[in-house]
Formats: C-alpha cells, sequence, structure tokens
C-alpha cells in the first residue's frame, strides 16, 4: 500500500518550505506568491525508530521504511475555479492522493506578503474550502452529464450514481466539504471513481511562528477550533524551524530539537497524524536480506496484510509467525522468543496489532 498527501494552501503560506523539509527534494522556495507553478513530487520515508530497534537484533543488509508520495501545487486564491491566480488547474495533481494537507498560515511577519493582506486562519480555511469544492462541483457536474442519458433510459446504477451526484452537489452547494457528510458504501463506492478532493481526509498543518511552536497563538486556537469542529486533525509546525532541522546532521539535529523542546521532527508528526488520520498501522518483517515497514490499515487479518507484499500472499496464506518488538527487546533474538513460547503462530482469521513482526507461511 503506497500512501500519497497533496499540500494545498492559499499562496506564500510556507507550503513548499514545508514540502522541502519534509522531503529535502530541493523544490523551490521563496518569498512571492505563486513561486511554486509546475507541482513538485517527492517520496518521502516515514521515520520509524522501531526499525532501527530491530536492527540491533537482526543483521540485515537492508532496512526498508514505509514512504509516503507527497504532491506540492501552486497556492490557490478566490476565484481559482474561474481562473484567478494560477487556476485550479493544477488539482488534478492532488487527485489520486489519500489525504489533504491543509497549510494555513499561523505566523506574523510583515516581511511575508499574505495575499489578502491580515493572517486570518479560519477565513483562510474557507477560502480554500470553497475552492475545492467549486473544483469537486466541476467533476460532479460533468459526471452528472456522463451518467444521465444512461439514466433517462432506465439503467438502474446510472439513475443511483445520478442521484447521488446530485445529493453531492447540493451538500457541496450548501457550502459543505463531502467528508462532513455520511455516506452509505453505495454512495462511496458511485463517488469513488471521481477522485473528488473534499471526500478526502484532511489535516491542518498550522505553520507557525519559530517563537510559537507550541501553537499557543489565538491564530492556532483558530484553526483547531475548526478542526475539532469538522473532525479533522491538526499538526503544529514551523516550515523555517523544519528546514533547518532537515538540514543538519542527526548529531546536531537532536540537540537543536531539545533546545527548542521538540521531541519529535515535523514530519514524525505529520507521518504519524497522517496515519491516526487514515487509520494505518505499522507491521515489519524482518528476515535475512532485509527489515521492512509495512503500511496495512487498521482491522486487517493476517492473510490480507501478506497481501501488501505480493497480492498472491492473500489467497496463499497459510499461517504467520508473530512476535513484538518489546519480545525482540526482551529476549533478543527470535529462537529466545520462540524458546520463552512468545512466538504466536496465527491463521487466517487473525486480526493484525499495532507493531507486529511477521514470518507469513505461504503455499503454492
Ligand atoms: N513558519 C514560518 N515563519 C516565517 N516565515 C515562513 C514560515 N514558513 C514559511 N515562511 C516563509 O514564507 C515564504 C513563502 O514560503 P513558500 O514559498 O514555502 O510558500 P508557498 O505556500 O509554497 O507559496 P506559493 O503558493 O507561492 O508556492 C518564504 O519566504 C518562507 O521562508
Ligand atoms: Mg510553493
Amino acid at each position: 500500500m503506497s500512501l500519497a498527501a497533496g499540500i494545498v494552501g492559499l499562496p506564500n503560506v510556507g507550503k513548499s518550505t514545508i514540502f522541502n523539509a519534509i522531503t529535502s527534494a530541493g523544490a523551490e522556495s521563496a518569498n512571492y506568491p505563486f513561486c511554486t507553478i509546475e507541482p513538485n513530487v517527492g517520496i518521502v520515508d516515514v521515520p520509524d525508530a522501531r526499525l532501527e530497534v530491530i536492527h540491533g537484533f537482526i543483521k540485515t543488509d537492508r532496512v526498508l521504511p514505509a514512504s509516503v508520495k507527497v504532491v506540492d501545487i501552486a497556492g490557490l486564491v478566490k476565484g481559482a475555479s474561474t481562473g484567478e491566480g494560477l487556476g485550479n488547474k493544477f488539482l488534478g495533481n492532488i487527485k489520486e492522493t489519500d489525504a489533504v494537507l491543509h497549510v494555513v498560515r499561523c505566523f506574523e511577519n510583515s516581511d511575508i506578503v499574505h495575499v489578502h493582506g491580515t493572517i486570518d486562519p479560519r477565513a483562510d480555511i474557507e477560502v480554500i474550502e470553497l475552492e475545492l469544492g467549486l473544483a469537486d462541483l466541476e467533476t460532479l457536474n460533468k459526471a452528472h452529464e456522463r451518467v444521465s442519458k444512461k439514466a433517462r433510459a432506465g439503467d438502474k446504477d446510472s439513475i443511483f450514481e445520478r442521484d447521488t451526484y446530485d445529493v453531492a452537489r447540493q451538500h457541496l452547494e450548501a457550502g459543505g466539504q463531502l467528508r462532513a457528510r455520511e455516506w452509505s458504501d453505495r454512495e462511496r463506492a458511485a463517488l469513488r471513481p471521481l477522485f473528488l478532493i473534499t471526500m478526502k481526509p484532511v489535516l491542518y498543518v498550522a505553520n507557525v511562528a519559530d517563537d510559537d511552536l507550541a501553537g499557543e497563538s489565538p491564530l492556532v486556537g483558530a484553526v483547531r477550533a475548526h478542526a475539532e469542529a469538522t473532525g479533522s486533525g491538526v499538526v503544529v509546525l514551523s516550515g523555517d524551524i523544519e528546514g533547518e532541522i532537515a538540514g543538519m546532521d542527526p548529531a546536531d539535529r537532536a540537540e537543536f530539537m531539545a533546545d527548542l523542546g521538540l521531541v519529535e521532527s515535523g514530519l514524525e508528526r505529520l507521518a504519524h497524524s497522517t496515519y491516526d488520520l487514515l487509520g494505518l498501522q505499522t507491521y515489519f518483517t524482518a528476515g535475512e536480506k532485509e527489515i521492512r515497514a509495512w503500511t496495512i490499515q487498521r482491522g486487517w487479518t493476517a492473510p490480507k496484510a501478506a497481501g501488501v507484499i505480493h497480492t498472491d500472499f492473500e489467497k496463499l496464506f497459510i499461517r504467520a509467525e508473530v512476535y513484538s518488538v518489546d519480545d525482540l527487546v526482551q529476549f533478543k533474538t527470535e529462537a529466545a522468543i520462540k524458546a520463552a513460547g512468545k512466538l504466536r503462530v496465527e491463521g487466517r482469521e487473525y486480526v493484525m496489532r499495532e507493531g507486529d513482526v511477521c514470518h507469513f507461511l505461504i503455499g503454492k
């Protein structure tokens, strides 16, 4: 399962600064609106300290973290859907992501231009969400047109699709975001092929000044209140500071972060929050060749989890041998875990737990 997240927000709020910090990809960031024109795409390793813990006991050539694709696009402005600013044509790059990272400016700095002249996170969020809603409306209108003919001819599936599109259109026209509505499984299935942006889970990224890393300002408060009211998450970070952290070697980084009272880097916090938001969890495989982290949905059974390694594994799954990272720390080798009776043998019904270390036995 490879995960993708798309960054949206007003121009000049720090999207590319944050993208650079998390990908260290060297994408351009500068103090003028519409600095980013072509989308930046980066692949980021998901930091997971447990990989190194496992590696401390099991020697392998390779350690492979999970990865997330991150997409940074041009800023949106009011009227983007009708071509204002750079328009909304870059939103296509966000469509095939699993989650939206909505960067909101929460730092005061008169040197950095704000496209509305004042820093008002709540108003900024509204502008962006309206534009995203209008983009979805455009997609729905086209899809509606496409199915209408078949619906009029009496095709049952097309009638259901058309009616679902109508419900979605009404919801957006009333100013709502599609994620806020409860959808039946069948409705979800009808909407899924449209890759609607406001249907995706959103994480608000409050980009704060370097003297408000804890996010105590009323600006961040406004973002938190909005996120709480809409069932979304918030990550507080400073793009500027994260850029510095990304550029440091590990020893300096640890000291710098400790001085600032930061326990985790912005990337770590973003990764954890995104996993929470999407209901994801991690399991590990640790063999002779490599130690590797795999991303699955919470609640998945062992065969389904094995299917992430290779699609055939789901069908051919026989059983799994499972232990935890803590078991490894306590007993030090797999043989000792087994001797202590801690190596669990699990079958097709087993529901994976966070941080399981697995060997899958696969048939032919
Ligand atoms: N937390 C912060 N504190 C102070 N300045 C910041 C912070 N984050 C970013 N900046 C500054 O804001 C300016 C704009 O940043 P950036 O280019 O990342 O914005 P953007 O959202 O990608 O803009 P665009 O939509 O134009 O591409 C840069 O000068 C950057 O250094
Ligand atoms: Mg940019």
